[in-house]
């Protein structure tokens, strides 16, 4: 049976799609303005075609903490309000799409907040993996966890070379939640996501695409926004409620899975996280990330004088 709030969401859409009059889409066409969530989320929405740019901008790995998550969630409610025609979800870090969830959040918590940082991670979810617009992501840089996550959230997935990407929970001593789980399930065949979830496994760019974690790959962040606008123009010539309506269906058995079930999440996830080796666990992944990135002038150093030792070798 659908859940009243499942219902009410595809009544919404079909309200949003069908009764709308296109002013509510020509109050999107005059803006092709950046918006702010507290700076957090940037959001550039394309006059010519519609498509809202949505940046993640938490320097410097676009960890997902609570503020962060709000914006977003934030935007996803602005986005279904503005009857979007579709979204591209990006960072503006050069380097990283998003570094998952912010380990300071997991990590000695504070029960209040990480509370709300759960229920908001939650909310995200809902929201973009049942978005009634079309989503794509152009991952350009790093995407573990809760990076992999919303990128797979997407319907479509275009990622720079040499970046990795996948859900490397089991690697921090953590368990995917079911829904993280679901997500990857939607995404690559079940038999090759069990032995990503398990083995907690990060795929390069070329694997990704293989095993079709991703869909193409760019040569640039330019490239890649341009390969999502390709992708979601081809949903111009269908009908829009039609179209939401098949992906909501698609997804619903997860969506309704979390809806129907998020305080016994939230308490699972409590659980894990009242877990001794769990707190054990995430305090050496802080303080190895921390050690990572003060020796990382020293690596930086250290490579530098390869290279030169290496072209000095090759002259003589
Ligand atoms: C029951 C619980 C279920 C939970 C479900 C999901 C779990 C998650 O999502 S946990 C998050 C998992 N994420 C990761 O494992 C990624 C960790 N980060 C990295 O691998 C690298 O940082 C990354 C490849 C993303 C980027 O590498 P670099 O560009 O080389 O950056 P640095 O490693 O030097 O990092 C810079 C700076 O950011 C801090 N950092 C990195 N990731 C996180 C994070 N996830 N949360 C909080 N902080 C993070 C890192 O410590 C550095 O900080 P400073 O030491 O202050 O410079």
């Amino acid at each position: 049976m659908l859940s009243s709030k499942f219902i009410h969401a595809f009544t919404r859409q079909i309200y949003h799609t069908n009764l709308i009059t296109s002013a509510t889409f020509n109050v999107i066409k005059k803006h092709n303005s950046t918006h702010t969530k507290n700076d957090l989320v940037l959001v550039d929405v394309n006059d010519k075609t519609g498509f809202s740019i949505v940046t993640l901008n938490r320097p410097p790995v676009n960890s997902l903490n609570l503020e962060l998550l709000s914006a977003f969630s934030s935007v996803l409610d602005d986005l279904h309000k503005n009857n979007s025609r579709g979204m591209i979800l990006t960072s503006s870090s050069s380097t990283v799409f998003s570094a998952g969830l912010d380990i300071n959040e997991l990590y000695k918590p504070d029960m209040d907040r990480v509370r709300k940082f759960w229920t908001s991670l939650q909310d995200c979810w809902i929201k973009l993996y049942g978005s009634s617009f079309p989503t794509a992501a152009a991952i350009n840089g790093h995407a573990p966890a809760g990076g992999c996550l919303f990128a797979m959230c997407c319907e479509y997935r275009v990622m720079l070379p040499k970046y990795t990407i996948g859900l490397n929970e089991t690697q921090l001593g953590i368990v995917a939640p079911t829904w993280f789980m679901a997500t990857m399930k939607n995404t690559i065949p079940l038999r090759q996501a069990e032995l990503a979830l398990t083995l907690g496994k990060m795929f390069k760019t070329d694997d990704a695409l293989k095993l079709g974690l991703i869909d193409e790959i760019a040569e640039n962040k330019e490239d890649a926004i341009h390969k999502c606008e390709i992708f979601l123009k081809k949903y111009q010539k269908i009908p829009q409620t039609a179209r939401a309506l098949t992906k909501q269906s698609y997804r619903k058995n997860d969506i309704m899975e979390l809806e129907n079930n998020r305080e016994a999440d939230l308490q699972l996830f409590f659980l894990a996280i009242s877990d001794p080796r769990v707190q054990s666990s995430l305090g050496k992944y802080v303080a190895f990330l921390k050690l990572k990135s003060r020796m990382k002038p020293i690596l930086e150093a250290v490579k530098f004088l390869k290279g030169i030792f290496k072209s000095k070798k090759k002259k003589n």
